[in-house]
């Protein structure tokens, strides 16, 4: 099957309908993206950052994740097992998760943010969102990527960060999120051509943050 090109919607749009093009969006958003792995999440966050007029904006919470550093992801900082329940029980994350045999948390200070009044990039995990939801609220915009399992499964084996047999027990796991997604969340289809899928979601945050930048260059706040 030839790939779809990137496409955006909203769910849930007829009975939920909040359109931030063309509505002032006064209060900051916890923007939370989730997508199978491979979907693209590392590949769209390390392009926005590129981009200085969403990146005044927005802060990129940065994950601690007890996997080491690999080439071509967002930028994680690495704990050992030990290192990451130490920081828990300090009460150090405001989210953690485990996944995919690793533990992920993004921290206080990084959320603390909305507080201040700061939209927040997290990337997320889909098992983890409905604590999420029940934390956040009407602060929380879940963007989610999509992409047709044949082509994800072409991009995880050609990334060659895991070995075969991790690779397909991130597609089995895929299975279980797919239609889990609560109504008003973005989807992009990243099947496609990459360009495109950046453009709809700077088309979206762009519209969505606030107009004043806060900062003048790249932050992820750890
Ligand atoms: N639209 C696209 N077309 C072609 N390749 C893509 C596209 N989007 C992402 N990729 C490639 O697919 C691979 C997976 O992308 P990426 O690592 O960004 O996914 P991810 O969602 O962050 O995965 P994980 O959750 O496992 O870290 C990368 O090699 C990336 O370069
Ligand atoms: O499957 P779900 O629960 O959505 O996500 C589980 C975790 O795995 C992926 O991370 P990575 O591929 O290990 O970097 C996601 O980004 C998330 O943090």
């Amino acid at each position: 099957m030839a790939p779809r090109s990137a496409s955006i919607l909203n769910i849930g749009q007829e009975n939920n309908h909040h359109d931030c093009r063309t509505q002032h969006c006064p209060t900051p958003k916890l923007y939370y993206l989730v997508g199978p792995s491979g979907s693209g999440k590392d590949s769209l966050i390390n392009a926005l950052k590129q981009q200085t007029d969403i990146n005044a904006r927005l802060a990129f919470a940065r994950r601690y994740i007890t996997r080491e550093q690999g080439v071509g992801e967002e930028g994680h900082i690495h704990l050992t097992p030990q290192e990451f329940t130490q920081r828990l029980e300090q009460g150090f994350f405001a989210m953690y998760w485990q996944a995919n045999d690793c533990m992920y948390g993004i921290s206080q200070q990084s959320i603390n943010l909305l507080q201040q009044g700061k939209s927040v990039l997290v990337n997320g995990s889909r098992a983890y969102l409905p604590t999420v939801q029940a934390h956040y609220g009407d602060k929380l915009q879940v963007i989610a990527l999509s992409v047709q399992q044949d082509i994800l499964a072409q991009r995880l084996t050609q990334r060659a960060r895991e070995c075969q047999a991790k690779i397909a027990a991130r597609l089995e796991r895929n299975h279980e999120f797919e239609s889990r997604l609560p109504d008003g969340s973005w989807l992009i289809d990243n099947s496609g051509d990459f360009a495109q899928a950046v453009h709809q979601l700077r088309q979206y945050l762009f519209t969505s943050l606030p107009s004043s930048a806060y900062k003048s260059r790249a932050e992820e706040i750890k």
